[in-house]
């Protein structure tokens, strides 16, 4: 482990900036760290509440995978540290912020960015499988965006090493593929499930099996009802892409390697990545 992984860090060692957003655990602020004057986002969690949730576990396994994982479309975990009633990590800053605010803004976004952010995420999909990591958890709130544009796949709070496959509920459905809703044992092909709400999402603005009722999404997922809208127009390319990775049957969803090749990557992405 480098330097920055041993070293007992406390809150003196940073000077604390904005607010950068809150989550279900805590609160983000940028930070600077004193004696290296790095710039970091350090994310504040209360003891209390992560005890009431009983995730420590899974705290300490984000902590655990994290510190194994480096490339460059995941956002680094350096480090974490805690005092009395606070926990806190070591996050990489990431300069362009969250990428569901951007998709709000701009509403969808066009194909070549749309592309662009597939192929980084099914690369650093690539990777993590690569090292028996699942993330379990891809949706737009954990994507950030680095400053020079990059997509940053973030928190790893619900990920997992694939020989333990347990998960219980929370947050949105829309993007669990059918055998996680009817939660049945499941493997690295729920990322690539993920990944294709995530494409749809980027190109029409709404995940596809969304619905009023909890109910009715459960049963459009398991149905997998999947539909085009016709605005905005869409490339049959991108369509025909989504309708290979939204497959019930997870071993007949199109491989993130295969993903890479499909046509539509291929007219949308320069090669430079
Ligand atoms: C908003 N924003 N703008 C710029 C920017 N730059 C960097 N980071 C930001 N935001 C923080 C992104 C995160 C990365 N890793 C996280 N990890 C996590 O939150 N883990 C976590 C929390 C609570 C409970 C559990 C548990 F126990 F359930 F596992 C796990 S959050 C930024």
């Amino acid at each position: 482990v480098s330097a920055a992984e041993k070293k007992r860090w406390t809150l003196n060692d940073f000077n604390i900036g904005k607010p950068l957003g809150r989550g279900k655990f805590g609160h983000v602020y940028l930070a600077r760290e004193k004696r290296s004057n790095h710039i970091v986002a350090l994310k504040v969690l209360f003891k209390s509440q992560l005890q009431q949730s009983q995730v420590e576990h899974q705290l300490r396994r984000e902590v655990e995978i994290q510190s194994h994982l480096r490339h460059p479309n995941i956002l680094r975990l350096y480090g974490y540290f805690y005092d009395q009633s606070r926990v806190y990590l070591i996050l990489e800053y990431a300069a362009r912020g969250e990428l569901y605010k951007e998709l709000q803004k701009c509403k969808y976004f066009s194909e070549r960015r749309a592309a662009s952010y597939v192929a980084s995420l099914a690369r650093a999909l690539i990777y993590c499988h690569g090292k028996h990591v699942i993330h379990r958890d891809i949706k737009p709130e954990n994507l950030l965006i680095g400053a020079q544009g990059e997509l940053k796949i973030a928190d790893f709070g619900w990920s997992v090493h694939t020989f333990n496959r347990r998960r219980t509920m929370c947050g949105t459905l829309d993007y669990l593929p059918p055998e996680m809703v009817e939660s049945v044992e499941h493997d690295s092909n729920v990322d690539i499930w993920s990944l294709g709400i995530l494409c749809y999402e980027f190109l029409y603005g709404v995940p596809p099996f969304e619905a009023e009722k909890h109910s009715d999404t459960y049963r459009r997922i398991v149905q997998v009802d999947l539909k085009f809208p016709s605005k905005p127009i869409v490339s049959s390319a991108a369509k025909d892409l989504i309708s290979q990775m939204l497959v019930k049957d997870s071993s007949k969803r199109l491989p993130l390697h295969k993903l890479l090749e499909h046509p539509w990557i291929i007219q949308n992405v320069d090669p430079s990545g």
